[in-house]
């Protein structure tokens, strides 16, 4: 407020502030023209003046000026008559009236109001509320572009495809071709449909203009997507992430109103962070249009006059050339931002790239040097990992093989071997608590813990082992989803440490990954058509190609055609089965197959997996022992990551199973009969049933005893009669029981390992702490390589009916000697099988 004749006009001023919510500035001027030159020389600090030329007796007369510069118009009033002038001009008069009236509390009421516009007047809605409509608009293709993005990586199905070959150039350039045309096609309805709604900007303005502006926007917003992606793994935050994406939108929106920040007040380094957020420049766009058909005089923007300020204005600070520029910009930058992110940041698996990847060469030319780490916060805190307790095997087989692998490691000679893996380990760093970087973290965690193993040409190797043993661990690093933490694995001759090598294993390898990883919207055909072409298959035989693979995995034409979210789960895992054999492979990975499958479709799929093993290594992961009994060629068994037995079915059966088992079948009539029969049994091989019914008796039969049954089974068979017995059969222990067996000595070793014990009370009287779970049935004293000097003991006990001790096979008691002075041990490799080793260290008399 500007006025001269200064002492005047004091109280007047006062309550004009409280009309008008206004700073007000009393100045005194002596001439008008001083005014005029103060308001010329500010034209952004002051809405206007009020001042008086004449008080007295006779006249009041005073003067009202409007700053209605297009500056203070967009900062201040966009209608300075009617919001400045008008209610200035009326508090005037009454503080006025209420002088010469002499009662300052003298009501003066007046409203103002607008006239009734003439119908068919010109919206301004486009203007007003336009970006924020338009804005809400882009934010339904953004909500479904981040959670389209969260969820192809919380179902694993850039994983999925990566490990069939997928590059990552690939992956993005799809992305990319994908969404612009979607964006392409919503940018042109956007438009048509403002056409439609007869909205001023799109009628009057150039169509590719304003369809520019759009197209741009949703791209920049595309790669912003993508960005904001790499730091989410959950698709429930999406719609959270889009909905404050919109608010921030919203307020930024509100706080650009007043003209902020592009307009002369404000410097270039303001709108440089302002156009950041994309949804900035789309306001700024979309004001651009808008201000360029004010009035019915206005021409619009076209093409050529993208780089003009419309109306011309000397305040204009940004065209639409600009905004267009702005868009670009931010589209390449969040790309590059969401690619170096989505590198850094741990993916679902853990792995990550070193923050500075990107400059190694290796990197750009593919040939090693991007090597990934596991996951963790930062590789400042989490250094390198230790490395897990390497100890020699105490399976004989195993530790052949593992000097075999490192004899060929070193010498060669490896050719019949489709995959040779080099003492894996892989460490999974502790889980850090605190967000981002250098919080506590806690202990590694070993998952393989050193695995020697080869896989042959044109065999089928099973990897058996119970929850956590690392099985997927192992196949993980073989498919390059996961880093070895230290050692190597080759697959025909490719190391799975260097990138070069891994696309050439991809290309060489099938893998059926433990979950089913399928798009719900594509039907089998179609992920089997996805899958060939990412294999690179020539696309004249991938029509063929899929129809057998269909045909093979029985599942029909007309099956085929529908989405995979409708398939059974049997149904799924065939496809993932049909997935993992596109291309012909020469290594398929299948890990747990037949999971949820009934067994008639198991059985099935057990078909296609022995078709598919000629010519092909197979990796076989299964919970299930029948599989692997009947499909596999080698069984290696692990647990707690470690290999803990490997070879045939019958070898493994034959050195850790609990020997034989004898079946007899007998008619049942009288029951003296199984009485006589458990005689025998007991008299000659000192076993008694393991399981008895009616019409039945179930034995187990220890190895020791292997040399006596011949003459045992054929006395048996002479006096069938005798017995009233029906039918023999003998076989040996199954599988599952080499298993339970092997599982079970894992979880007693890491026991004692993690200084887990429980008490038993001996027959002696002395308690000895054990490792929880442990099963004592013998006590061996042996030598071992890991105690040469001294005796390994083996202890096998097991508590009888009583809660004492016996030993197995015994019928009497038998006192425990207070320590390693052992009483004819009985058989050391039947005992071997059926228990655990134990340290005398890891016995403790309490
Ligand atoms: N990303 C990870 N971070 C930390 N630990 C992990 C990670 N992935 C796996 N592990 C751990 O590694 C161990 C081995 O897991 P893995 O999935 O390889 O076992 P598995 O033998 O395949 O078991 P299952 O039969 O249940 O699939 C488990 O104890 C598991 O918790």
């Amino acid at each position: 407020m500007i006025s001269f004749g200064v002492a005047k006009i004091v109280k007047l001023l006062g309550i004009l502030s409280k009309e008008l919510w206004l700073i007000i500035l009393v100045l005194a001027f002596n001439t008008r023209e001083e005014v005029d030159k103060w308001l010329f020389d500010n034209p952004v600090r002051c809405p206007g003046a009020l001042h008086f030329n004449v008080i007295n007796g006779n006249i009041i007369s005073y003067g009202i000026q409007t700053n209605s510069t297009e500056v203070m118009k967009r900062r201040v009033f966009e209608d300075p008559t009617f919001k400045f002038q008008l209610p200035l001009q009326l508090a005037a008069e009454r503080e006025i009236a209420r002088t010469l009236i002499g009662d300052q509390n003298f009501p003066w009421v007046v409203s103002l109001k607008e006239f009734a516009h003439p119908p068919g007047e010109a919206s301004s809605t486009t203007s007003s509320v336009g970006p924020i409509f338009f804005l809400a608009v882009a934010i339904f293709s953004f909500v479904f572009q981040i959670t389209a993005f969260i969820t192809e990586k919380e179902l694993k199905l850039r994983q999925a495809m990566t490990m069939m070959g997928l590059f990552d150039t690939a992956y993005w350039l799809s992305w990319i071709t994908w969404e612009g045309l979607l964006i392409f096609i919503s940018s042109l309805l956007t438009v048509i449909f403002g056409m439609i709604f007869q909205f001023d900007i799109f009628l009057r303005n150039n169509f590719i203009v304003v369809f520019l502006l759009f197209f741009l926007f949703q791209l920049a917003m595309t790669t912003f997507a993508y960005w904001l992606s790499a730091f989410m793994n959950k698709s429930a935050s999406a719609t959270t992430v889009a909905f404050c994406v919109f608010i921030v939108g919203f307020v930024t929106l509100m706080a650009s109103s007043g003209g902020y920040p592009y307009s002369p007040g404000y410097n270039q380094s303001h709108r440089d962070w302002w156009s950041l957020f994309p949804p900035n420049l789309l306001n700024a766009g979309l004001q651009l249009l808008a201000r360029a058909t004010e009035t019915p005089k206005d021409p619009g923007i076209n093409w050529s006059t993208r780089a003009k300020c419309l109306p011309a204005e000397p305040t204009c600070v940004i065209t639409m050339h600009d905004v267009y520029i702005g868009l670009v910009r931010l589209f390449f930058l969040f790309f590059v931002l969401a690619v170096y992110f989505d590198n850094i940041i741990p993916n679902i698996s853990g792995v990550r790239k070193s923050k500075f990847y990107f400059l190694f060469p290796g990197y750009w030319t593919g040939k090693g040097g991007s090597k990934v780490r596991e996951g963790g916060c930062c590789s400042v805190c989490s250094g390198s990992l230790p490395r897990p307790q390497i100890t020699t095997p105490d399976d004989e087989d195993v530790l052949t093989e593992e000097n075999t692998v490192k004899k060929q490691a070193m010498e060669g000679g490896y050719s019949n071997i489709a995959v040779q893996i080099r003492g894996l380990i892989k460490t999974y760093p502790g889980k850090s608590k605190g967000c981002c970087c250098c919080f506590i973290t806690g202990p590694p965690f070993h998952s393989v813990k050193g695995l020697w193993l080869n896989v042959e040409k044109d065999q089928l190797l099973c990897l058996l082992g119970p929850n956590g043993a690392g099985k997927t661990t192992t196949i993980s690093c073989l498919t390059g989803i996961n880093p070895v933490t230290v050692g190597d694995a080759l697959v025909y001759d490719e190391s799975i440490r260097s990138s070069s090598g891994m696309t050439n294993i991809r290309r060489m390898m099938g893998v059926c990954p433990q979950f089913d990883i399928l798009w719900d919207t594509l039907s089998g055909q179609e992920h089997l058509q996805l899958f060939a072409n990412i294999k690179g298959l020539p696309p004249a035989s991938i029509d063929t190609v899929v129809e057998k693979l269909l045909a093979k995995s029985k599942i029909t034409k007309v099956a085929a055609k529908v989405r995979s979210c409708s398939y059974s789960g049997g149904m799924k895992r065939r496809l993932s089965v049909a997935i993992a054999l596109i291309g012909d492979p020469t290594l398929v990975i299948l890990d747990e197959p037949t999971t949820g499958m009934d067994p008639i479709t198991r059985r099935h799929v057990w078909d296609i997996i022995e078709d598919a093993k000629k010519g092909r290594a197979i990796i076989l992961t299964t919970h299930s022992m029948e599989e692997a009994d009947i499909l596999s060629d080698r069984i290696a068994i692990m647990a707690k990551g470690r290999l803990r037995c490997i070879g045939t079915s019958i070898r493994l059966k034959s050195r850790f199973g609990t020997g034989f088992i004898a079946t007899v079948s007998f008619s049942g009539e009288t029951t003296s009969q199984p009485e006589a029969l458990k005689h025998f049994f007991k008299s000659r091989l000192d076993v008694v049933p393991k399981e008895e019914n009616k019409s039945f008796l179930t034995y187990v039969i220890p190895h020791d005893k292997e040399r006596v049954l011949t003459d045992f089974f054929t006395e048996l068979q002479g006096r069938e009669t005798e017995f009233g017995i029906k039918d023999i059969q003998l076989g040996l222990t199954t599988l599952e029981e080499v298993f339970m067996n092997i599982a079970k000595q894992a979880e007693i070793e890491s026991a004692a390992a993690e200084g887990k014990f429980t008490t038993l009370t001996l027959n002696t009287g002395q308690s000895v702490g054990v490792p929880v779970g442990s099963r004592f049935v013998g006590i061996p004293g042996t030598k071992s390589p890991q105690n040469p000097g001294g005796i390994m003991v083996e202890v096998y006990w097991e508590p009888d009916d009583s809660g004492r001790l016996c030993i197995s096979g015994h019928s009497q008691h038998m006192p425990i000697p207070p320590h390693i002075q052992l009483p004819d041990p009985p058989n050391a490799k039947s005992a071997r099988t059926l228990g655990v080793v134990i340290d005398p260290a890891q016995l403790k008399m309490l």
